[in-house]
């Protein structure tokens, strides 16, 4: 049994997959691969470990062989999971182990942005750490203020937890059904789309991206926030509309916004909302501990263990697949 893998993955999932006899095939080059040269490696592997590389409905309808997909991520929307579903491959993903790394860097980023920290410290780096005036380089306090989550799952709730314990802070949230452990749990509480953009002093979106969620962040929403609000997205680029924010924050619809998710990504090394003062970007490194990618490399390799020996895998994303 053969898998291929399309990047170097952490050393753990690797040595569980050879330790259960799996050849294992890694892409070592520091670039991601073309559909054709995807295709090309494919061909001969029972199974494919895939990071980030994009599968669409014709690699898929042409890859009916693989006896199982596992994901390097909890997200999938890279993937046409209807199209892996018609050609029955089972799809694996990382759930829950990433959850508490990904809330974390939201958390930075929350906090990053309301003291500017990282234009604070390029300012430096530019030599214009200068004259104290004490009515400049001000932040926001976040001290009992109101955090709305759109996506009050995994993520949503580390997030939220982490929210309460340091800074005491409020949590409503919006998702399509009622979170009642996290309501018990933080006392949280389910709010409306329009009532989560007006009443969260800091709005944190944690859904995947969908065609429902596609776009939710836009003029018309940030037109509903509150002026002080901060904008965080750890989830997908794609869920706000870059140019909306931009304006939002260029005319000071809302204060500030962190995001570690671009659309597209990699963000353009000239893009305006990297020289604004309020604004924290990461380059997606949500999942990106030790620790963490160690763990999801370890699921990915169950996943392909499992589906390699015909067992339902333990992570499966497309159940219809074993009706
Ligand atoms: N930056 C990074 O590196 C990382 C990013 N991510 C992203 O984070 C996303 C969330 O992961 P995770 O927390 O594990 O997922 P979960 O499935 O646990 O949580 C998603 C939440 O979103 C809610 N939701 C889904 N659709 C909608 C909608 N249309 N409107 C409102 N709420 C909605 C769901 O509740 P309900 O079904 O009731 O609506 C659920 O509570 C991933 O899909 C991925 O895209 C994940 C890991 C790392
Ligand atoms: O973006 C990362 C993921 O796991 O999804």
């Amino acid at each position: 049994m053969k898998v291929f893998v399309t990047r170097v993955i952490p050393e753990e999932g690797r040595k569980l997959m050879i330790d259960a006899g799996i050849e294992v095939e890694e892409w070592k080059e520091k670039r991601g691969l073309s559909q054709e040269e995807l295709i090309a490696h494919t061909r001969d592997c029972d199974a494919l470990l895939s990071v980030s590389t994009r599968l669409d409905k014709d690699f898929l309808e042409a890859s009916s062989h693989l006896k199982v997909i596992a994901l390097h991520s909890v997200g999938y929307d890279h993937v046409d999971v209807t199209a892996a579903t018609a050609v029955k491959i089972p799809i694996g993903n990382t759930p829950g182990v990433l959850s508490a790394a990904t809330a974390d860097t939201a958390f930075l980023l929350m906090l990053a942005t309301s003291r500017k920290a990282f234009y604070m410290h390029k300012s430096i780096i530019k030599g214009e750490w200068g004259f104290f005036d004490p009515t400049e380089n001000l932040g926001i306090e976040l001290r009992g203020k109101t955090l709305g989550v759109f996506g009050l799952g995994k993520i949503g709730l580390e997030m939220a937890k982490c929210c309460v314990g340091a800074f005491d802070m409020k949590i409503i949230y919006h998702n399509r059904s009622r979170n009642e452990p996290a309501e018990k749990e933080l006392n949280a509480h389910w709010v409306s789309f329009d009532e989560l953009l007006e009443q969260s002093d800091v709005l944190t979106v944690h859904t995947a991206l969908t065609p429902e969620t596609e776009g939710k962040f836009d003029w018309f929403a940030f037109e509903k926030m509150k002026p002080h609000a901060i904008f965080i997205n750890t989830a997908r680029g794609a869920i706000h509309k870059e140019g909306d924010l931009l304006k939002a924050l260029q005319e000071q619809q809302i204060w500030g916004a962190g995001l570690d998710v671009t659309n597209p990504e990699p963000m353009r090394p000239d893009h305006p909302l990297l020289n604004m003062p309020n604004v924290s970007v990461l380059p997606h490194i949500g999942s990106a501990t030790e620790e963490t990618r160690a763990a999801m490399s370890v699921l990915a390799a169950r996943n392909i263990i499992a589906g390699l020996k015909g067992e339902r895998i333990p992570f499966v994303v497309n159940p219809e697949v074993y009706k």
